[in-house]
């Protein structure tokens, strides 16, 4: 295509919504009329199933669940006046709850306000809260936020040592929706240990964000702490983040929590209106389907030119992946379906992995989000007329083009800074576009059986260990893996039973190896 033709494009393609002074350019996308018309039937059911989705329908047929966060940013949507009022009420709770810490009228009890936030969950508990952290979060917040979003003891060291001195004034966040994930449990435990060890009472620093009758609303309840924020059952995890799940930490951080609704609320109702060209929702996920074939053949490489939204690729992982990435479709037919997501900044990533992006296997499609506002104030010239800020347009300007050139395709988002209003924007923009790219390729994006998969297989594991640990302190003599094996009649488990063993012995746990460690075989494990 010729310069004028591509301009002429760029500018026949080009979404922009007044409100949000937000644009979404897909001309760098093959797309033709030809594709349009054939997936203009889908599209239609796709609208249709999703405003049947906002209207109370059940999305999640193997949980029987509704799916109802676009209600969080517009009460007035939700199915029934419980509903709605249930919205109001928790958004009111968590304004008055963080007005109070913020006042010093809930404290620490040997402090005289609290200082830090610990906020600890995973995947869908934490992933929004740490993004918008990123994105948000004043310099100097009135609560300085950490997170513990893993069960690695180093990692929970580091954030436990950091924070040592101010734990009498750190307000700690149980986020989990379930109440029973085993990382965030731990992450808990092991923070409850680091309190107790202070002489502090834990029960008196903490919240938790979870849903009604979860065993960890029953522990909070039951042990006094501070407060209980609901989850609602119809909000997933990784479309949770302007639920209390988000709003509460980005509140306590003193991020304008309404601002972030307001954009969200305003992105919805643009991408509810069921025409291709005026839904910038649509457009992503009409463009998804076409470079993918429909069939997530190209992976989506995010990069966002602005250091705030470093996490954004991070957050779209979860969300593009765990809803999309899916075994079977909706009528039960083998599809295995999904996007890959990765990314990470420009232009820091020029210097990383753009040289594959440019020259080397073409199996993905970029994403550029575009920041128009550099900083706030005045920027120094660093060439004569030439800003900082205008080298990263530049560099971004560049990369589009350079993949253009050899025939990469990309989508290009732009907003017009970065502030509460534009990431509630960008939050409900992809939370649709999901859903959309969901109906077109027919799968259930609400669940994640997969993952569960996982957890279970973990959860043996552990079981195993306990009965190895046994045997080996029964026994009392030293056993090669083979007779471990064989004595718990779980001759198929001998790889598990030896990195369970390796893994014991490498932490001192009471369990030595002896032999050669390179070949497994020749191994003798004896208690220490
Ligand atoms: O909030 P919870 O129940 O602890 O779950 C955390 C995350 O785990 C998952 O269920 C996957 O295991 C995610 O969907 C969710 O965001």
């Amino acid at each position: 295509m010729d310069a004028a033709a591509l301009w002429q494009r760029y500018q026949d393609w080009l979404y922009y919504h007044e409100g949000l002074g937000f644009y979404l350019d897909v001309s760098r996308m093959g797309f033709d009329d030809n594709f349009l018309q054939t997936l203009q039937p889908k599209l239609d059911k796709a609208f249709k199933d999703l405003a049947a989705l906002e209207n109370g329908a059940i999305a999640n047929p193997d949980e029987n669940r509704m799916v109802g966060h676009y209600w969080l940013r517009d009460p007035d949507k939700a199915p029934s006046l419980e509903l709605k009022q249930g919205i109001i009420d928790t958004l009111e709770k968590i304004e008055t709850f963080v007005h109070k810490v913020h006042e010093g009228e809930i404290r620490p009890p040997k402090a005289p306000k609290f200082t830090d936030l610990l906020s600890i969950g995973i995947g869908g508990s934490a992933l929004g809260p740490e993004f918008v952290a990123e994105a948000l979060a004043p310099d100097f917040p009135p609560l300085a936020i950490h997170f513990i979003d893993n069960t690695d003891p180093a990692g929970i060291d580091r954030i436990l040592t950091k924070i040592r001195d101010r734990l009498a004034s750190t307000l700690v966040l149980v986020i989990s929706k379930s109440g029973g994930t085993p990382e965030p449990r731990n992450g808990m435990i092991e923070v409850q240990n680091a309190f107790a060890a202070q002489g502090l009472d834990f029960a008196k620093h903490a919240i938790a964000t979870t849903g009604v009758g979860s065993n960890l609303d029953k522990t909070a309840h039951s042990q006094g702490w501070i407060d209980t924020f609901p989850m609602e059952d119809w909000v997933g995890g990784r479309t949770s983040e302007l639920s209390a799940v988000g709003l509460l930490p980005a509140a306590l951080q003193g991020i304008d929590i309404r601002a972030m609704l307001a954009g969200a609320k305003e992105m919805d109702a643009a991408t509810r209106i069921p025409d291709l060209k005026n839904n910038p929702a649509a457009l992503l996920a009409v463009s998804w389907y076409y470079v993918g074939n429909g069939k997530g053949e190209k992976d989506m490489v995010i990069l966002p030119y602005k250091d705030s939204l470093l996490l954004f690729s991070r957050y779209l992982q979860q969300l593009v992946m765990e809803s999309l990435g899916k075994e079977k479709d909706l009528d039960g037919n083998i599809v295995h379906q999904g996007i890959a997501v990765y990314g990470n900044k420009g232009s820091t990533d020029q210097h990383a992995y753009v040289q594959q992006l440019r020259e080397g296997v073409a199996n993905f499609f970029a994403t550029f989000i575009e920041v128009l506002k550099d900083r706030e104030g005045s920027s120094p010239e660093i060439d004569p007329g030439i800003t900082s800020g205008d080298y990263l347009s530049g560099f971004l300007q560049g990369t589009r083009k350079a993949l253009y050139e050899n025939k990469r395709q990309s989508i290009t988002v732009t907003i017009p800074q970065v502030n509460p209003y534009t990431v509630g924007a960008l939050i409900a923009l992809y939370e649709r576009a999901v859903s959309i790219y969901g109906f077109l390729v027919n799968v259930n994006a609400y669940h994640q059986p997969g993952v569960e998969a996982g957890k279970k297989a973990a959860a043996e594991i552990l079981d195993l260990q306990t009965k190895v640990v046994q045997l080996i302190q029964q026994e009392g003599k030293p056993m090669y893996l083979s007779q471990i094996a064989e004595k718990l009649g779980a001759t198929e488990d001998i790889e598990a039973i030896y990195k369970i063993v390796r893994h014991l012995a490498a932490n001192d746990r009471g369990i030595t190896l002896h032999g050669n460690l390179g070949k497994p075989n020749s191994l003798t494990v004896s208690t220490t």
